[in-house]
């Protein structure tokens, strides 16, 4: 009642009587379509406009689906605001969604979302474009620049000069004892930055260099000269960050409650002005790396990155000899948008991904001394044959145990643990016929953790992978980078990185966690992710009869 009046004084009234209307007749139409919906499935009940969002453990995504699967099984459903979602974590549902064919009913990820268009990123790039003529564009770009042969030759070379340099940073940040304390999560992310826009652009942002810069500042200490240009490595390396959690701001907050609830309408402003400045510093970019091709001499080769593949694609000097099944989509050059669309993409997917795997194997590896005592095993005898050699693609494929802890980690604890799926087309999905437009997201960590495929799944058990002729062994690699048409472009980028990490820093180094009992707590923002890990690094301890020495100084 004293509500009533006060707005009554304030001429308002007649306004909150309105707005009071209006949301008991959504309430109503609401609930009227949930309990007439077609196909009902079990899952927790949602609420008008905010869907399950603020169930309780809703932001432990990860943990909450975890729970709903126990309690309805292995296809239930849940709402993102008003969308329903039907969440499949049986492989069996979803298998023709990983369909290789063109013609498939499940190319498009996810619907149109007017919050994506609203932060001018919807029908952008691939991994969230809703459309499917252009994702195929797009996606041939993207797919020639990263699963070429001697793409993967180059980025293992790369690689090892970039974790070297790491090294050294945590070398010369080192105190008197030769111990460097340290959170790895922001070194893992900072690695794949410099790493992912090196592949991409052909330019290195050094947001390792920034950080071991503003980190030996803050401790005192003289940070070690150089001549790389800095100056917006961190801002760069921060707005990438933001950029992700505004898509998913944008997606899962209706627009009704991002524009007119005051907080939160700051948070859209916060995004736009990120997006501004993201984008125009690859607009910059682009226009840049334009104006280097059109000054080299034609009797000069260019660079081979993703980037002047793209500016060239079409052109008089298109780098690329490798032509597209479907050239109805190719027939002309990319335009400024949308190369900025693909680059902005392959740094959103490729940076948090595979750097939150690497902190993963950290805190694995901290809690399981045998198993790093089989990898020590595994890595001496290999740097003992590689000799003074450097690491190439081929002897890679050596470094089976490293290989058999990277698909366990991917397996029990993946940072992209779920994907979607939006269908084009009417279908059967576990036996019930579903409209076109049914949104599904498959629940990848779910089936990597589901009894039905595997033995023991809440175990850590990297000698699974070493017993051949398994069932799990061809599900676990096809779900965990998706399948089909749609598959991760990034994977076999993502398993020489992790490779090259693990086998040279454990060869080398010591990384104990600074508390041992910090519990495997992650966050899930569209993946997911420690917040913070902090680890003590010191040169390796040889406990072998022959090297009793430290190995790195
Ligand atoms: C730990 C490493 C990674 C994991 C677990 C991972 C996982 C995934 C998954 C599950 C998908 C969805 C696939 C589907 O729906 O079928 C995906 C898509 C994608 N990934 Fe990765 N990824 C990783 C690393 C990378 C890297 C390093 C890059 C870039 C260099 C990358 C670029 C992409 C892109 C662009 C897409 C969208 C593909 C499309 O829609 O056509 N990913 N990834």
């Amino acid at each position: 009642m004293a509500l009533l009046k006060l707005l009554s004084s304030i001429g308002l009234y007649d306004s909150f009587l309105i707005f009071l209307t209006l949301i008991i007749v959504y309430t109503c139409y609401f609930y009227y379509k949930y309990f007439t919906r077609e196909n009902p499935l079990p899952g927790p009940l949602p609420l008008p406009l905010i869907g399950n969002i603020i169930d309780r453990g809703f932001d432990e995504f990860v943990e909450y689906t975890d729970r709903m699967q126990k309690k309805y099984g292995d296809m239930f459903e849940i709402y993102f605001g008003p969308q329903r979602m039907i969440m499949l974590s049986k492989y069996e549902y979803m298998q023709n969604m990983f369909d290789y064919s063109l013609d498939s009913k499940y190319m498009r990820r996810i619907p149109y979302f007017a919050g994506l268009d609203e932060l001018n990123v919807a029908g952008k790039g691939i991994a969230l474009n809703h459309n499917v003529n252009v994702w195929k564009f797009n996606r041939h770009f993207i797919s020639r620049a990263l699963l070429t042969p001697s793409f993967s030759k180059y980025s293992v070379i790369w690689t090892q000069n970039l974790v070297e340099e790491m090294m050294d940073f945590w070398k010369d940040g080192a105190e008197d004892d030769g111990s460097f304390v340290t959170n790895i999560v922001e070194w893992a992310h900072r690695f794949t930055t410099d790493s992912i826009t090196h592949f991409t652009t052909g330019i290195r942002v050094h947001a390792i260099e920034a950080h071991y810069n503003e980190l030996l500042s803050s401790r005192n200490k003289k940070p070690k000269k150089s001549t790389n240009d800095i100056t917006d490595a961190t801002k760069f390396f921060r707005s990438i960050k933001t950029f992700v959690v505004g898509i998913y701001f944008f997606i899962i907050v209706p627009p009704f409650i991002r524009n007119y609830f005051p907080f939160l309408s700051n948070e859209s402003k916060k995004h736009f002005q990120n997006r501004n400045w993201l984008f125009s510093k690859l607009d910059d970019l682009i226009k840049h790396r334009r104006k280097e091709i059109e000054h080299t001499p034609l009797n000069q080769p260019l660079r081979f990155d993703m980037l002047t593949s793209m500016l060239t694609a079409y052109t008089d000097r298109d780098i690329c000899e490798v032509k597209y099944y479907d050239e109805e989509y190719t027939n002309r050059p990319l335009t400024d948008e949308e190369i900025r669309g693909n680059l902005w993409e392959t740094f959103v997917a490729g940076i948090d991904t595979t750097a939150n795997l690497f902190t993963f194997v950290v805190y694995f590896l901290a809690n399981y001394p045998n198993v790093l005592q089989k990898l020590r095993k595994e890595l001496d005898v290999f740097f003992e044959k590689l000799g003074d050699r450097r690491l190439d693609f081929d002897c890679l494929s050596e470094l089976v145990y490293t290989e058999a802890i990277l698909k366990e980690i991917f397996r029990i604890y993946t940072p992209a643990p779920y994907t979607a799926r939006n269908s084009t087309a009417e279908d059967i999905v576990a036996g019930q016929v579903w409209p076109e437009g049914t949104q599904y997201i498959i629940n990848i960590h779910g089936i990597n953790n589901n009894e039905k495929y595997w033995d023991e799944p809440e175990k850590f058990n990297p000698d699974r992978w070493l017993k051949k002729n398994k069932k799990s062994d061809k599900l676990m690699p096809r779900v965990v980078f998706g399948g089909g048409r749609r598959v991760c472009p990034g994977r076999k980028l993502s398993y020489i990185e992790l490779k090259c990490m693990v086998a040279l820093i454990y060869h080398k180094l010591d990384v104990e966690l600074v508390d041992k009992n910090t519990p495997l707590k992650t966050k899930f923002i569209l993946i997911r992710s420690f917040p913070e890990l902090n680890v003590r690094i010191k040169p390796r301890q040889i406990v072998n009869e022959f090297f009793k020495k430290s190995y790195i100084h």
